[in-house]
Parts: C-alpha cells; sequence; structure tokens
C-alpha cells in the first residue's frame, strides 16, 4: 500500500523562539563590532549567519554563551535571552550556559585524551552521571548522536588526536552533545574539512536538527542553502536581513544581501 511506504518529512522546527537578541551591541574596547542586532533564534532550526569577512558573525554567535566574557576588551551590551530568560543576569553561571548552549569551532580540537575521555568529561564535571555503566551509555549515545560511533566503537581508548579532521569534528560534537545542550552554535564547523568529510557534518547537522537548536557561521552560501532554515546576513556590524532561507537566496529584500549572494562583493 501506498501510504505504507510514504516517507514522513518531519516539519522544521517547532515555530518557537529559542533564544533571542534584542539590540544587541558588542564593542571591543572603542570600536563597536554590533550595531542594535535583533534577531530571534528558533527551536529545533538551523540558523545560518552569513556576510563578508569582518561583519560580526562570530562575535554575534560568541554572545549566545557568553564566550566573549572571557575577552577582556570584549563589552555587550542590550540583551540576549533563552526561553525568555536573561542568559547574562548576574545569577547565571557561565560554565553552566556552556553546556546548555555547546559550541563547535573551526578547527577541531579534540583533549589530548583518548576518544571516551574527551566524549565522557563533559558529563564528570557537570555531574550528570553516578556510575560508570551510566557513563559508558552516555559516551555510546552521543558518539551514535554525532555519527561516528562505528568508526570508533573499537578503539575508544584511543587517542582523539589520531583521528581524521572530519572524525574529529563529529568527536567534538559528540563532546558538545555528551552535556546535554538545548543550542549547538557551531563557528565554519567544516572550513578544515575536505568535501566528503563536510558532507557528512552536513548530514549530521540535519539529523541533529530533529533534538537541537543549531546556529551556524559559514562562508558557503552553499552550505547555508542546504543545511539552514533561516539565514541572516550581516554587514558591517548590522544585521541586514534575516528570513527563510529559501527568501533569502531567491528574494532577498535588501540589495546588500542580494549583492553579497550573487557574488558582488565580500
Ligand atoms: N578579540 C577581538 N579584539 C578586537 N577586535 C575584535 C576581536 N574579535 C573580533 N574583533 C573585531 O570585530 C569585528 C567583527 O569580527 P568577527 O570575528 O565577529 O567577524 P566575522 O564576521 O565572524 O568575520 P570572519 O568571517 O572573518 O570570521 C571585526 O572588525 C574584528 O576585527
Amino acid at each position: 500500500m501506498a501510504a505504507v511506504e510514504q516517507v514522513v518529512q518531519s516539519e522544521p522546527g517547532t515555530g518557537r523562539v529559542k533564544m533571542r537578541g534584542d539590540n544587541v551591541r558588542v564593542y571591543y574596547g572603542e570600536k563597536q563590532a554590533l550595531f542594535d542586532v535583533n534577531l530571534d533564534i528558533y527551536e529545533r532550526e538551523v540558523t545560518a549567519l552569513i556576510g563578508p569577512s569582518g561583519c560580526g558573525k562570530s562575535t554575534f554567535l560568541r554572545c549566545l554563551n557568553r564566550m566573549n566574557d572571557v575577552v577582556e576588551i570584549c563589552r555587550v551590551e542590550g540583551s540576549i535571552t533563552m526561553d525568555g530568560q536573561d542568559i547574562y543576569a548576574k545569577d547565571v553561571d557561565p560554565v553552566h550556559l556552556r553546556a546548555q548552549v555547546g559550541m563547535v569551532f573551526q578547527k577541531p580540537n579534540p583533549f589530548p585524551k583518548s576518544i571516551y575521555d574527551n566524549v565522557a568529561y563533559g558529563p564528570r564535571i557537570h555531574g550528570l552521571v553516578s556510575s560508570k555503566s551510566q557513563l559508558d551509555d552516555l559516551v555510546e549515545e552521543s558518539l551514535r548522536k554525532a555519527s561516528i560511533w562505528e568508526e570508533v566503537k573499537d578503539r575508544l581508548d584511543a587517542p582523539g588526536t589520531g583521528l581524521s579532521g572530519g572524525q574529529q569534528q563529529r568527536l567534538c560534537i559528540a563532546r558538545a552533545i555528551a552535556v546535554k545542550p538545548e543550542v549547538i552554535l557551531m563557528d565554519e564547523p567544516c572550513s578544515a574539512l575536505d568535501p566528503i568529510a563536510t558532507a557528512k557534518i552536513e548530514d549530521l547537522i540535519h539529523e541533529l536538527r530533529e533534538n537541537y537548536t543549531i546556529v551556524i557561521v559559514t562562508h558557503s552560501m552553499q552550505q547555508a542553502a542546504r543545511v539552514s532554515q533561516k539565514t541572516a546576513f550581516f554587514h558591517l556590524g548590522n544585521l541586514v536581513e534575516v528570513g527563510d532561507t529559501e527568501k533569502i537566496f531567491t528574494n532577498p529584500e535588501d540589495e546588500r544581501t542580494q549583492g553579497y549572494i550573487t557574488g558582488r562583493f565580500g
């Protein structure tokens, strides 16, 4: 029967705002890097941040889990909320926040530890497990979710740094997943990878969207178009335009967006 064979496509997202930036202004010393950015990040969708080099994409991304706190000259104004709660409030512990809002960097950065310990480290320090068997289960589950379990299950004691670049990046994603985040930030996660490893990460992003809210900075228009449901275009520290990815790439409203996506500048 046709109905049995029918593939049910999951609808993107829940339509709910997970994180919200309101009039976000960021300064590095005297220099202002972001100007009154208002951006909603929708739950269980992939939001791509695009724009020419230096436009403030990474700066905005790093505001979402307070990574800018560690940059001494950096000052963040305005408001950023998650589930309606101010993530910059005095009672928010940034370490706890960074477990809820995990991050994957441009260059894979596994710890100089075994594959197992790379994933087990976070759950141990955050006290998420109470026994070795629970930890084993969580490590396996995280590696499976990051689509790398089959490749590493027989060498969990080997160093994470011995994996290929693409495998290391998936290990880093497993490490982020292990502490049960709700949001995953990715700062050009494929820029150090070859096309095959890139395709694997893109497939993985597609799967992760079922359970996580994802924000990705990318220089690749094709990648933004392939992996995201929403796209935000930044230019000179301003959020110029944000909307459904399809609309941004086919019918943008601002001529700066049009210019960038057609390769006229940037
Ligand atoms: N730690 C820092 N100290 C001083 N200025 C900084 C710092 N980090 C970023 N900036 C400045 O803030 C502006 C925005 O930088 P940001 O890295 O957010 O841009 P980007 O769009 O992510 O660029 P790219 O695509 O090149 O990574 C740039 O002018 C940059 O020089």
